[in-house]
């Protein structure tokens, strides 16, 4: 067919999402993945959990780590206040053309910064570079033995405030090497951990783990 799952998945979205309306191209995205074909987004129990944390934290600035289609991007733009934003890391180029797309035909390509790099490489230029002064909301849904390296980069660049949360994705499946024990045994953070299925697989359990920064500035 010479065309990827995630050009397909596009695809489907332009033919039956309405344009600019963040709700019709997630319950869509949603659809495709439960009618055609599986795809990684952050859906259903997970994404109902980052809703509520967005809506109770009301963030200024978000950090994604981790776009791939862009689905969680959406997830958590949609519920931004006017002025505030998301900055989404892709490594894979390929994952980066369709999220922008998809972040388009949502219609909030004003709220959402799609940068097609390696996290470790914006994380250290944030300040510099994308004008950031601290992070309000980090989601971690990169490769998963990188969730460790960048929390403790995220750190380094004192990105983080009191009331900083963080949320992981797949920490039960495929797991994440060593961040569970980092961050529950850190003196610095809070966390909670929810038992939810695995996106799209109603007879798989995964994990995420919600973490409140509560360390000094
Ligand atoms: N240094 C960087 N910076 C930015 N992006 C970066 C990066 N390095 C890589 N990437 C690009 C992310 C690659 C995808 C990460 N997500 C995953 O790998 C992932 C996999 C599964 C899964 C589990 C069991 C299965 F059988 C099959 C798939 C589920 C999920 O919810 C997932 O989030
Ligand atoms: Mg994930």
């Amino acid at each position: 067919k010479g065309t990827t799952r995630e050009q397909r998945a596009l695809k489907y979205l332009k033919e039956h999402a309405r344009q600019g309306d963040p709700d019709s191209v997630l319950e869509t995205f949603d659809e495709f993945c439960r009618t055609q074909e599986w795809a990684m987004n952050a859906a259903e129990e997970k994404g109902d959990i980052l809703d509520e944390i967005v809506r109770e934290l009301q963030p200024t600035t978000c950090l994604e780590l981790g776009t791939y289609c862009g689905y969680s991007a959406v997830r958590i733009a949609r519920n931004l206040s006017p002025s505030a934003r998301l900055i989404t890391i892709e490594v894979n180029p390929d994952y980066a053309a369709v999220a922008r797309e998809v972040v388009k035909l949502a219609g909030l390509q004003d709220k959402i910064e799609v940068i097609n790099l390696d996290s470790a490489d914006v994380i250290r230029e944030l300040k510099n570079t994308y004008d950031v002064t601290k992070l309000d909301l980090v989601f971690l849904d990169h490769w998963k033995y990188l969730y460790i390296r960048d929390i403790k980069l995220i750190e380094e660049e004192k990105l983080l405030k009191k009331g900083s949360v963080v949320f992981a994705d797949n920490v039960i499946i495929p797991g994440a090497p060593g961040y569970l024990e980092y961050i529950r045994g850190s003196k610095n953070y809070k966390s909670t951990f929810y038992s939810v299925h695995f996106e799209y697989m109603d007879d798989m359990k995964d994990g995420v783990e919600k973490s409140v920064y509560i360390g000094d500035e």
